[in-house]
């Protein structure tokens, strides 16, 4: 893919990793202030010279908004809430919900826990 464009959005959670051994600091509830970092890519540019509108993307910030943001995130979701089962979490709800109404694919989701700490899901690509 010859373009790419990436976009960022926060939100606000608590979680707590329960498989972890009771004496590490994430086993115990905390929060965090969450960004959200999706990558589309395109082989061409459609006009005014776009990969898709950035505006496409707002769905994405509506279900962060109305799914986790001040959400109990262990609550709210099925998959225990690291980073990375994160990631690939809204990578799935992106390519279901988003993708087939713009003209760009997903390549990556990046879920940074704090300015430190992220991970990445790589979106397998056909
Ligand atoms: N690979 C992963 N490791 C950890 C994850 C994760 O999602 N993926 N998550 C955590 C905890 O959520 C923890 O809150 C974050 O851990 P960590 O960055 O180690 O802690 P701090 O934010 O306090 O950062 P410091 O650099 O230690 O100050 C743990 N690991
Ligand atoms: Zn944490």
């Amino acid at each position: 893919m010859s373009y790419r464009i990436g976009k960022c959005f926060t939100f606000d959670a608590a979680h707590c990793l329960p498989s972890l051994p009771a004496d590490h600091k994430c086993s115990r509830l905390h929060g965090h202030t969450y960004t959200v970092e999706v990558v589309l890519a395109a082989e061409s540019l459609t006009p005014p010279g776009f990969v898709t509108d950035f505006g496409e993307l707002r769905p994405l910030r509506h279900y962060l908004d109305a799914t986790m943001d001040h959400q109990y995130l262990n609550k709210v979701l099925d998959i225990e809430p690291t980073s990375e089962n994160l990631a690939c979490h809204i990578a799935e709800w992106f390519r279901k919900n988003v993708e087939p109404t713009i003209p760009a694919r997903l390549e990556t989701v990046r879920v940074h826990e704090s300015p430190t700490s992220w991970a990445e899901y790589e979106v397998p690509q056909p």
